[in-house]
Order: structure tokens, then sequence, then C-alpha cells
């Protein structure tokens, strides 16, 4: 006989909601545990946050009631049936991002399917089988030199380039680097076959892999709207911005990912899935605000869907409060850098394509005093037949983050870049394409005819029309809360238009700017301190500055892939320009460029809120 049961436990304390959910079904306790929420419900606290969720028999003894049994918070207790129990909350810590006060405004939810995204499915399902045997994880990267004898970035770069090329079709070459990310807020998702066979521990039979169920959730959730909305309200017109609302916090769980463990599926959660994931079949999904309905309607089973959901009307509130739960999820954004070389896991942490200079790096800076502006480097670990690094998630946590990644040095290209130009130089009619793109008279006489330049002729032109060759920094690309991304930031020349760029990044908000300038400031007395710094030609690197809405601004120093140490005894200055042979990459140049923009940008939002004081006070 089926037994089913619910409790639901909203603890309000403060201005947070701390919320668990438990549902027993064949006496086993399914519980979604340690929802903290803010009431506003979309502000992320930093070291707090959803994990998972569990199951646990019922006679399980290790029951841990702490919410209802903290007398001092109010309590409000819904329960149908039996009670359950509940696991301890899992608690994870990361380092805090600066916070401010301010709250910038968002007028849209964020997402868009980017360009290639069709592509990336190929890819992803090619290249990352997602079946990750916890023994492959490996600390460190000795392992990994033996199991990827090359730097497996450059073989997937290859790869997209030829599939890029095939793409074409006669057309030739790829013209305008498409197998590089344009910017587009993506998600990467692992494919149905992967939902089966998830990574998972010894003692888990079925997993649930955390992009998947987040589209289940989307899926549920709306369905679920739809359900109360026919059924309920026929007729009755739900008020378009109420649409609209929902509509945003949906998106709010599609970015979200979370990994949901179960010891067995739940039988509706198991039918419910099952026709969720049996109709979509993308392995990777970008959001983007214009194509978001496709993400809602993707050949689903509407019908089946709502016959099944009528069936599990209990689960609306269960639903709701895991709706609750990945909101508090942060959305991955790959804003810069090599389409394909990144991957989402789970635990707030995002998986690079290995490379073994990168690896080593941050092998070193985690000892060093950089680490504190270096996401977390968790090793290495296996996925299919690719090694991938394990970097903290930047972005987990935020919502609608708003993203800024700046090239760091005077140069993008190493100085063996040039000395391989010089002796077997390969020859790129991509580069040579996307040059002409954005100046046909850029290339000389002969490249024109060969439609072909070195790469290092390439990465110096570009170096040259943007900021990087003048004030030692570019912005690769900007992404604002609302999903868009501009990247035509890498034309600035000046430091005027820096400025210019950091007021509409930062929408004008002194704390914001503050946040940002203090945190390089540090940054700047940290690479005073660093032996890594010292002993390391960076090139290529990134700051990549991110702040939300709810006040957090922080900058981090990405991408080691082009760092390489020098010669013993050989110590850069990194404030100077760079001439052959001195290995010098200017990178304090930029970074000093950087905090006067950001004082200059100071400045001006000062200004500008004196003078919205005064006209306030004038016309008061
Ligand atoms: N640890 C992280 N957490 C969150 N986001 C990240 C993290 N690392 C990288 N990113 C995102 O991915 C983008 C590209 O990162 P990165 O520069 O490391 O990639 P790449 O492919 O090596 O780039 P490039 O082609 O410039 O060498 C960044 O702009 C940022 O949006
Ligand atoms: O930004 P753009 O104008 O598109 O140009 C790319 C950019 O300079 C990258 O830094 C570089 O990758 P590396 O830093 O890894 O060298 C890439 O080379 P690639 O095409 O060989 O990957 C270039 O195509």
């Amino acid at each position: 006989m089926r037994e089913r049961c619910s409790s639901l436990t909203v603890t309000v304390l403060s201005n947070r909601w701390q919320t668990q959910v438990s549902t027993c079904v064949h006496g086993v306790v399914v519980h979604t545990y340690a929802l903290t929420l803010d009431r506003e419900m979309d502000v992320m606290t930093d070291d707090n946050y959803m994990e998972g969720m569990e199951m646990e028999t019922e006679n399980n003894p290790t029951m841990d009631t702490d919410f209802s049994s903290d007398k001092t918070y109010q309590h409000l207790t819904i329960r149908e049936g039996t009670s359950s129990s509940c696991r301890r909350v899992k608690v994870r810590s990361r380092p805090r991002l600066q916070s401010t006060k301010s709250f910038p405004p968002y007028s849209q939810c964020i997402g868009g399917l980017g360009e290639d995204g069709d592509g990336d499915d190929e890819l992803s399902q090619s290249s990352d089988v997602m079946r990750e045997d916890r023994n492959d994880v490996c600390q460190g990267t000795e392992r990994n030199i033996e199991l990827i004898p090359r730097c497996a970035r450059d073989e997937v770069k290859e790869q997209w380039r030829m599939r890029r090329k095939e793409r074409v079709g006669g057309r030739g070459e790829d013209t305008d680097g498409l197998e590089r990310w344009s910017g587009n807020r993506r998600v990467e998702e692992k494919s149905e076959c992967e939902d089966k066979e998830m990574e998972g521990g010894t003692n888990s039979k079925w997993q649930h892999c955390r992009g998947r169920n987040c589209s289940f959730e989307i899926e549920e959730v709306d369905e679920e709207r739809k359900t109360s909305s026919e059924g309920e309200n026929e007729g009755s017109g739900e008020s378009q911005e109420r649409r609209d609302g929902e509509a945003e916090e949906l998106i709010g769980i599609k970015e979200g990912s979370t990994t949901h463990q179960w010891s067995s599926p739940h039988p509706i959660l198991s039918k419910l899935l099952h026709s969720s994931s049996s109709t979509s079949s993308s392995s990777s999904i970008n959001f983007s605000s214009a194509e978001s309905d496709e993400v809602f309607s993707e050949g689903e089973d509407v019908g089946s869907k709502r016959r099944a959901f009528r069936k599990s009307r209990s689960w609306k509130t269960y639903l709701t409060m895991m709706h609750w739960s990945l909101r508090r999820q942060g959305s991955w954004v790959q804003l810069a850098g090599h389409q394909g070389n990144f991957q989402l896991s789970e635990g707030g942490e995002v998986l690079k394509l290995y490379c073994e200079v990168e690896a080593k790096c941050l092998d070193s800076l985690m000892i060093d005093a950089l680490r504190p502006f270096v996401p977390q480097y968790h090793g290495c670990v296996t996925r299919g037949e690719h090694c991938y690094i394990r970097l903290e998630d930047l972005l987990s946590g935020l919502r609608r983050p708003v993203i800024m990644d700046c090239k760091m040095g005077v140069r993008t290209y190493q100085e063996e870049e040039v000395v391989k130009t010089q002796t077997k130089a390969t020859l790129r009619s991509d580069m040579y394409q996307k040059m002409v793109k954005v100046d046909p008279s850029a290339p000389s006489v002969e490249e024109h005819e060969q439609k072909a330049v070195t790469k290092s002729r390439y990465l110096q032109w570009r170096d040259t029309t943007s900021s990087t060759s003048t004030l030692g920094f570019r912005i690769e690309g900007v992404m604002m809360e609302d999903g868009s991304v501009q990247r035509d930031f890498r034309k600035i020349l000046t430091l005027a238009k820096v400025t210019e760029a950091m007021l509409y990044f930062t929408r004008s908000q002194l704390d914001i700017l503050k946040a940002y300038h203090s945190r390089l400031l540090a940054l700047s007395e940290a690479l005073k301190n660093s032996l890594f710094f010292r002993s390391h030609e960076v090139i290529g690197s990134s700051l990549l500055f991110v702040h939300d809405h709810s006040s957090k601004a922080s900058v981090w120093m990405i991408d080691f892939g082009k760092t390489t140490p020098l010669p013993d005894r050989l110590e850069l200055r990194h404030n100077i320009p760079w001439a052959e042979g001195s290995r010098e990459d200017g990178y304090l140049i930029g970074l000093t460029s950087l905090i006067a923009s950001l004082s200059q940008a100071i400045s001006v939002a000062s200004s500008q809120q004196e003078d919205s004081c005064g006209e306030e006070q004038s016309v008061a």
C-alpha cells in the first residue's frame, strides 16, 4: 500500500526563512533541507545555502531537528501525516565577496541561447560522458600529466575549428571566431543518458544531475502554474505583470543548478522526470531572453505532464520549495574564452579543460599570497576522455551577476609565439578573416594574397587595436544583470573611455565602484608579496569583476593558461613595457590603469550623486 505524507517546516529567523520539506513515501523520507531564503527570496547569502536533497529510511537514527527545536524563532509548521527526520544543514564556506549597500535594478530575466548552441551539444555529448568516478578525482596534477600527454585544450580548440569548418561547409573558414564565446549566457547541461549514469558516490544508486534537475524544476513549476491558472483561475485572467514576475522566477530556477540525491527515485518524481527527460534532448542549453520560450516548450508532452501533475497536487508545495531552493543557486556564465573549455559541476565548482600550464600555476597559487584573489583550486577530475581542473565557481550563489572580464598585460602573446612565427609560422585564415572584418586595410598585401596571417601577427594587431598595448589591459566583455553582453569595449583605446565603461558596468553605483577599487588596491598589495607573481610571466590572464544586485562585488584573477615560470633567478617588474627577450608582461601597468580609471569613475559618480542631491533639495 502506498504510504505518502509530507511535512513542511518554515522557520522565520530575522529576515530569513529557513525551511525543510520532508516527504515520506514507502517508509522512506525524502527531504529537502536547509533552504535559507531571504524574505525577498532573491538574496543569496554567501556562507549558507541549500545543498541538496537526501534520502533516509525513516528509522535512521541520525535525526536532526535543529530548526524546529530552536525556541527563539517563530515557527510555521504544516504537517500532513507523520513527521520526518532531517539531517544537518550542509554549510559550505567560500571566500566572501565584499559587501556594499547598493541594489542595482534589473529589468529583465537573464538568459540566452547563444550562437552555436547546436554545436555545443555535439561537443558536450562527444567529449563529456559525465560519468564521474570518484576514484578518478586526483588532487594535484601529476596523474593528469600521465593521463593527458598534451594540453587537452589544444585538441578541443582544434575540434572546434574542424567542426566549425564542417558546419560552414564549402564556405571555408570561421569568419568571426565562433569557436570562441560571443559572450552569451551559457549553461552546459548533461545529456539524457548522462543523467542515468550520473556521477555518484558508492552509496548512491540514483542521482539526478544538476542540469537535468534544473530543467525538470522549470517544467514542473511552469506546469503547476498552467494547471492552477487553467483549473482554478480559468477565465479570471492573470495579470501580465504577475506572469512576467513568475517567468522571471522560473528563469531564476533554470539558471540555478544543484545536485540532488536520492537513494532511489520517488515514484512520482521519477515519472515526472522521465517525462521531462524523455522530451528534452538538449545536452547543452544556452539561455537568452530572446529564445527562452523555446526552453520552456522544447517538445514537451504537456498533456501527460499535466495529468501527472494533477495526480500529485501535494507536490505543489514541495516543488515550490524546490523552486525557492534552486533560486539560491548561482548561474554559470562564460563571458569570454574558448567555447567548450568549461563544464558545470556540482558543489559550487566549475570544470575547466585541463591544461598542464594552468594546473601548475594553480598549484603554486594555492600556497601563495595571491590565493585570496584566485578561485579555489580543487585538483583535477577525469570526465569521459578529458581531464578538467576543478575551480571554485565565482558566480556561485550570485543571482543575475554582472560580470566584466579584463585581459591583463601589455601583450596577449607569449614570447615563444613570436619566436615560432619567425621559425615555422602557421598561417591562420580564420584570424585573417577576423582581422579583415574589423579593418579591411589591416592585413599587408602579402597577407591579403595569402588570405591568412600568423597567430602572433593577429594577436599583436589585436593588442594595438585595443587598450592592451597602451593601458596594459583590455575589457574583453561585460555582461549586465539582464544578460546582455557588450564586447565592443575591446576597441576602447583611452582611459577616459574605460572610465565610461566602468560607470556603465556599475551603473555609477558608488558602493560597487568603491568595493572594486579597494579590492584592486588589496590585490596590488598582495602582488607585491607574491613569489608567484615575481617568478612568472603572466600572459592572457584576466581579472574577473563580479557583482550582483545584493551588494556584493569582487575581483578575481583567472586564466593562467599562458602564464609561465621564468628561468631561475629571473624576476619580472611587470610595470615596464615589453621589449623582445625581456619577458615583461606589463601586468602592473594594467592594474594601475584600472585603479586610476576606477578612481575617476568614483569621482564622477560622487559628483553625479551630489548633483542629484542638490537637485532634490532645490525641488524640496
Ligand atoms: N572560476 C570561475 N568562476 C566563474 N566563472 C569563470 C571562472 N573561470 C572562468 N570563468 C568564466 O569563463 C570565462 C573564460 O574564462 P577563461 O579566461 O579562464 O577561459 P579561457 O578559455 O582560458 O579564455 P582564453 O581563451 O581567453 O584563454 C571568463 O570570462 C568567466 O566568465
Ligand atoms: O579574441 P579574439 O580576437 O577572438 O582572438 C583570440 C584571442 O586572442 C585569444 O586569446 C586566443 O587564444 P589564446 O589566448 O589561447 O592564444 C585566440 O587564439 P586561438 O584561435 O588560437 O585559440 C584568438 O583567436
